[in-house]
């Protein structure tokens, strides 16, 4: 079978996902129209604003869509419409962990992913390639199949293709450009293939052919978690072995170096943290869990869950340490936090680290004050809301205020707490932070950012991780 050469895009979701890897798509194949479409108004308003004030904060992403908006380049929000034009469709919705029912706190929630599918049934009156782009259990593909069989128009075919996305946010443009891998899974039928060869076409316009793999649909769906699961593995692996550094003064870095230099290991991916952030690897390992206990599996599950443990203890000793460390108490005193994205170079915040770490320190009764250069003020309060949620805001407020800058968040604070590794830290005026904290003025680094002997010059108090107190 001759595959189908692919001329109309849609994506449906335009979100960390949907938005930046089909502005890319956009970009490179400017013969192909692509428009990605939402329910959400205000993010596709925002996605087409004059001034490209983007709904999502992503390095190198303005210039993208700058040069292929209105081009090749449509955000809109006529779901029906861009489905029913195009060839091929992503579906790039969001599948967070569930909130309630069977396999609540643990199964993803596939409700966004189903809708979308019978959009696109009810809509199409054409042959599609749909193409499952959000990250779902493994068979899912299935289940897409079988709802848009079931409810597709006479003589309408859709072929299902899995293609994961594995870009990380803050840098996730140039993981597009230059990705490690484009996975493409599909049945082994002529049909499977076929539409395989389709969309691997489009990726050939700038990724080299050796870089696209193509597998069958249940592999490439469980290769998405596997490797989230595996690089979440590592750094549960790092902070476990930075707990056993703070008892012995061994000292992370070194050791993190050491064992980076095994070829076999390598040396990327073993920064230990404050814990790990983010939409995907805390939701990725949970789904594996589920899935790994639905087929009576339950000491794969047990692994697996130990990485997402390993986490939840990694933040909750750092907060301990910060109590510990300021006399065992911090009750009215002001700590500021500094960070609240859940990794540098994005204003993303779901799963961050700083939520825990300021409701840790929120119930110890301190003052808090928080900056991030990227993070929306509203969404902040947002977090902390639903972190608390049965606390009023106005009470939660009296509690924790918001800084436009590092340098007003540590005025008059006890104690500073790196949480997301921005550049911005390093270089902040350490010598003005100091002159302006109540003293002894700690400093606790939970992202291995600042240089600690030169702040200790200075006059600070350092805690690192990983590193045993006062001797690093
Ligand atoms: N964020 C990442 O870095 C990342 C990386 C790789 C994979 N993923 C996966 O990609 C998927 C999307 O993640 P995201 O971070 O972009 O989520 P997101 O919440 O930022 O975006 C999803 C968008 O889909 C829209 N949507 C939901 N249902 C819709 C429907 N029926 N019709 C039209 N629009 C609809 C929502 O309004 C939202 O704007 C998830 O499965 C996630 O696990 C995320
Ligand atoms: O050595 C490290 C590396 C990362 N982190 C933390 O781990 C979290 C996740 O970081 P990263 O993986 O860089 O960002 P994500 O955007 O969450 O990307 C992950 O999740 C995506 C969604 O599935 C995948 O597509 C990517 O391949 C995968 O890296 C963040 O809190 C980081 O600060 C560490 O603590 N130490």
């Amino acid at each position: 079978m001759a595959p189908v050469q692919v001329k109309k895009i849609c994506c449906i979701g335009a979100g960390y996902v949907g938005g930046p890897t089909c502005a890319v798509i956009a970009l490179k194949c400017p013969n192909i129209i692509v428009t990605i479409v939402d329910l959400n108004k205000a993010r596709i308003d925002a996605w087409n604003s004059p001034d490209f004030a983007l709904p999502i904060y992503e390095p190198g992403l303005v210039d993208v869509v700058k040069q292929a908006r209105g081009r090749n380049l449509f955000f809109s929000t006529d779901v029906d419409k861009a489905i029913e034009e195009a060839d091929l469709i992503f579906v790039s919705v969001n599948t967070p962990t569930k909130k309630s029912g069977v396999g609540a706190g643990f199964a993803a929630d596939l409700n966004y992913v189903e809708l979308a599918t019978r959009r696109i049934a009810t809509v199409a009156s054409s042959n599609k390639i749909v193409v499952e782009k959000s990250t779902v259990p493994c068979r899912t593909a299935e289940s897409m199949r079988t709802i848009l069989e079931a409810n597709s128009k006479p003589g309408c075919h859709f072929d299902i293709l899995s293609n994961p996305e594995f870009l990380a946010e803050g840098t996730a443009i140039d993981d597009l450009f230059a990705p490690d891998r484009v996975l493409i899974g599909s049945l082994q039928t002529p049909e499977g293939i076929s539409a395989c060869e389709s969309l691997a076409q489009v990726y050939s316009n700038w990724v080299p052919k050796e870089r696209i793999l193509t597998v069958g649909l249940w592999s490439s769906e469980l290769s998405k978690l596997a490797a989230n699961a595996m690089l979440a593995q590592r750094i549960s692996s790092v902070n476990a072995l930075s707990a056993i550094c703070e008892a012995t003064g061994a000292n992370i870095d070194e050791v993190a170096h050491a064992i980076g230099y095994d070829s076999r290991i390598g040396p990327k991916f073993l920064r230990a943290s404050v814990g790990f952030g983010g939409s995907c690897f805390q939701k990725d390992i949970l789904n594996l869990v589920y899935l790994s206990e639905s087929l009576h599996l339950p000491e794969v599950a047990a692994y697996w869950r130990q990485v997402v443990e390993m986490n939840e203890y990694q933040k909750r000793r750092f907060s301990k340490r910060v109590v510990d460390t300021l006399f065992n108490t911090i009750t009215g005193k002001r700590i500021a936090v500094l960070g609240f994205a859940f990794k540098a170079d994005t204003g993303d915040t779901r799963e961050s680290a700083a939520i825990t770490l300021i409701k840790d320190f929120q119930s110890e009764k301190a003052i808090v004050s928080v900056y991030d250069p990227q993070v929306p003020h509203d969404q902040i309060w947002q977090d902390l809301q639903e972190a608390s949620p049965l606390v009023p805001l106005d009470t939660i407020k009296k509690q924790v205020s918001i800084c436009n800058s590092a340098i007003e968040a540590c005025k008059n604070a006890e104690a500073v707490v790196i949480a997301t590794e921005w550049k911005e830290f390093k270089e902040i005026d350490w010598e003005e932070v100091y002159a302006n904290m109540n003293k002894p003025a700690f400093v606790f680094d939970g992202r291995l950012l600042v240089d600690a002997d030169k702040l200790r010059k200075i006059g600070f108090k350092v805690t690192t991780i990983g590193r045993p107190s006062n001797t690093d």
